[in-house]
């Protein structure tokens, strides 16, 4: 196989990098990622590019590079928003915005994108390819969003989609991948427990929500380890609980935020109706108003189509330059997994090599997998493109 050129250098792909990873921004407020995104794209060989900012979806940029020939028209998303964490790496380029860091790795995703946007620019594709840069991956669905929106209509729509995720437990650069399910279906969940506040020397007189939302937490430890198939599997976490505001004050009110996490989307249901079914228990138990919101969003199973896949995966495996690995599923969410259901396509890992984990504050994948996972990405939209069906 062919070992396929990148047209930004290392030194350039670096330097992007390291500036993305300094501007992270939450869901929907991602403008300094915007205009530097844009800033970059427009020093691309702009012969074949077409760029569209759809006013509808403000932080969104779509590219597209026409192609010689096109039978067909590619798609290629990345996300481009961080999450509120506070970096903790101690990198020289370390997130200039508090409490906000790339702890997802979107910065490399960003990276890749270019890379590939700049080799595609430069040297014009047979078949149409259509960049995807998109905000609010970690929260309010912008995959979804952009869809609802109507923003695939037309010559922005494409046949067919293909995204990536870093993955800090790969080697650096390799390329990861399943047929089937990729990543799980999440659904946000929020309980909110109303009681009555009081005294903290006269318990009886109050209706304590601390310890109402406390044994909600652990009950709903039973859901998976007691009403899950262990060889399907299931996720409930519940990273946020707020409640009270002084040592001596019973609080009244509890607020829970967690995630629900299933492979299939019949899992995921189910594990919403037994956390209903585990709040109203608690509800009555200790006399509270208990209620639960549940959104799914954008965030349904990652289904990698099988056709696609099976060629993606065959051609990884093939390719001299690509370590290919065959992954297990992973229980990580994607909103990807929406597009995916209504686009063809295929979601796979990119190995960053790491020991730290996704979202954890100390986050710092290796950049070479940048110019790594653009070759391997090249060559096979470059070999995607030669096949008439
Ligand atoms: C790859 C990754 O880490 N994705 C996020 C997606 C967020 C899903 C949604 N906001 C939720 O929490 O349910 C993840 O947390 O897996």
């Amino acid at each position: 196989m062919e070992t396929h050129q990148i047209d930004l250098s290392e030194a350039q792909l670096l330097q992007i990098y390291q500036h993305l990873h300094q501007i992270p921004e939450l869901a929907m407020q991602e403008k300094e990622t915007h205009a530097y995104l844009l800033e970059i794209i427009h020093h691309f060989d702009q012969t074949y590019l077409e760029i569209w900012t759809p006013e509808v979806l403000p932080t969104a940029i779509l590219v597209l590079i026409h192609g010689k020939a096109p039978k067909r028209t590619i798609g290629y998303r990345t996300d481009i928003d961080g999450l509120p964490v506070a970096e903790k790496t101690g990198l020289p380029f370390a997130s200039q915005h508090p409490n906000v860091m790339h702890a997802c790795g979107h910065d490399i995703h960003m990276s890749v994108a270019l890379g590939l946007l700049a080799h595609f620019a430069a040297h014009q594709p047979q078949d149409n390819l259509l960049f995807f840069f998109q905000p609010a991956e970690e929260s309010l669905n912008g995959g979804k969003t952009a869809f609802e929106r109507g923003i695939f209509k037309g010559k922005w729509c494409p046949d067919e989609f293909y995204g990536l995720h870093d993955n800090p437990d790969l080697p650096v650069g390799a390329i990861g991948c399943r047929m089937g399910t990729l990543f799980a279906g999440t659904t946000e969940v929020d309980v909110d427990f109303y009681g009555k506040g009081g005294h903290a020397a006269f318990p009886q007189d109050a209706n304590d929500m601390v310890v109402a939302a406390s044994q909600f937490i652990n009950q709903v430890q039973t859901i998976v380890s007691r009403s899950v198939d262990p060889i399907e599997g299931g996720v409930i976490t519940f990273g946020k609980f707020e409640a009270g505001t002084i040592r001596n004050v019973i609080a009244g009110r509890a607020h829970l935020e967690g995630t629900i996490r299933g492979l299939t989307q019949k899992m995921i249901e189910h594990i919403d109706q037994r956390i209903k079914e585990v709040a109203a228990g608690i509800g009555q138990s200790y006399q509270a108003k208990v209620t639960v919101q549940l959104n799914q969003g954008g965030y349904w199973p990652v289904e990698n189509n099988p056709q696609l896949t099976h060629n993606f995966i065959t051609y990884m495996k093939t390719a001299t330059d690509v370590q290919f690995v065959e992954t297990a599923p992973a229980m990580t969410g994607e909103d990807f997994g929406y597009l995916l259901a209504k686009f063809p396509g295929t979601m796979f890992w990119l190995g960053v090599a790491d020991d730290s984990q996704l979202h954890s504050a100390t986050l710092t994948p290796n950049p070479q997998a940048i110019q790594i996972g653009i070759k391997a990405i090249t060559g096979f939209i470059t070999h995607r493109m030669s096949e008439k069906a």
